[in-house]
């Protein structure tokens, strides 16, 4: 058993309690409904409002091999077990996102840095993402805006680690993450993709600012690979427009590429993964009525053994019509059987 955080994906309602040996360190609840980040001694529970029923909806179940202390930090609920930190937030509905996301990332940065850890991994979902805010600007890029600032005021330009930004169906935002105290972890970019913050002004007044994959060792050796939301975008431009299929492929593509073999090499890494490797795999269609065709291929693309749950959400550009994330567990510590 790693001593990494492994995820289960689950039913809801399902006992979300950790397996014999892990401890809960985070539980993300995608319901029907939006609810507020609730914390006890075992760890925050997150609510994404992004399923049509609970029937639909499923348990994002984060464990770690050690014991967790929880805390909370402002708008940051927590959880740690000494070498990883699951953190989460929730700014409610508002007319304008970017000064609120600009106090709760400072927060997560500030809270992160005090007690030492580094994110590698980010997770958030944004109601309306494709809406005008009050002020007329897509509320996708009035969260980048936000987030932005932030990030250039603590002088990373370049250097954040994967994320998803994706649609809820209400809620305002949910924001939740991994971070690490020890161990060390690398960013990876897809050289067919211009890093997202190089993206030209045309997507918005402030670039985003994310990886496209980040590979993480852990102190016991066990190395992971996190697949940012990853969607049909060669160079900077969005390819197949109106085209569902078409973009699924690509994104699947996409996702080969950047944690396959030769991207690795080319970041200084050993031991690239395929498609084959991945699990946990969370699809976001615009569409319901996308989700059979992009379903029947990602089924045809995607191993056996892989967890996939399928979700109808906005994408961050309305002419992307499909996004998939996914983990690749790489190696496994010397003892300790694959999650
Ligand atoms: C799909 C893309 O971006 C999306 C937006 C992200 C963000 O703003 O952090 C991260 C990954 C994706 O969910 C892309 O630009 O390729």
């Amino acid at each position: 058993m790693v001593n990494a955080p492994t995820v289960a994906l689950q039913s809801i309602g399902a006992d979300t309690s950790a397996p014999i040996g892990r401890h809960l360190l985070g539980v993300v609840n995608f319901t029907d409904k939006s609810s507020e980040i609730t914390i006890d001694k075992a760890c925050p529970r997150v609510s994404v409002n992004l399923a049509e029923t609970v029937g639909d909806g499923f348990a994002e179940v984060w464990t770690t091999a050690r014991p967790v202390t929880t805390g909370q930090f402002g708008t940051i609920s927590w959880a740690s077990d000494g070498e990883f930190f699951f953190g989460a937030f929730h700014i409610p509905e508002l007319p304008q996102y970017a000064e609120a996301t600009e106090a709760s990332y400072t927060e997560v940065l500030e809270l992160t840095e005090s007690l030492g850890y580094r994110p590698f991994r980010i997770w958030h979902y944004i109601s309306g993402l494709n809406e005008p805010n009050a002020a007329g600007l897509e509320t996708y890029r009035d969260f980048c805006l936000g987030r932005a600032r932030v990030l250039e005021r603590s002088g990373i330009t370049h250097d954040m680690p994967a994320a998803t930004v994706i649609g809820a169906h209400g809620g305002g935002i949910v924001c939740y993450l991994l971070a690490r105290r020890r161990g060390a972890h690398v960013n990876l970019e897809n050289p067919r993709q211009v890093p997202a913050y190089h993206y030209p002004a045309r997507y918005g007044p402030k670039s985003p600012n994310f990886a496209r994959a980040t590979h993480l060792t852990a102190a016991d050796g066990s190395t992971f690979l996190y697949v940012s939301g990853t969607a049909s975008i060669l160079g900077h431009r969005s390819m197949h427009p109106g085209d569902v299929a078409a973009q699924t492929r690509l994104a699947l593509d996409n996702v080969g590429y950047v944690i396959g073999p030769g991207n690795l090499f080319a970041h200084d890494l050993n031991a690239g993964q395929g498609l084959a490797d991945l699990t946990a795999v969370k699809v976001y269609v615009r569409h319901r009525a996308d989700l059979p065709v992009v379903r029947e291929i990602c089924r045809a693309t995607l191993p056996e053994s892989a967890d996939v749950v399928y979700l109808n959400a906005d994408i961050c550009r309305s002419d992307l019509l499909v996004e998939l994330e996914g983990i690749a567990p790489q190696q496994l510590a010397t003892s300790g059987s694959p999650q």
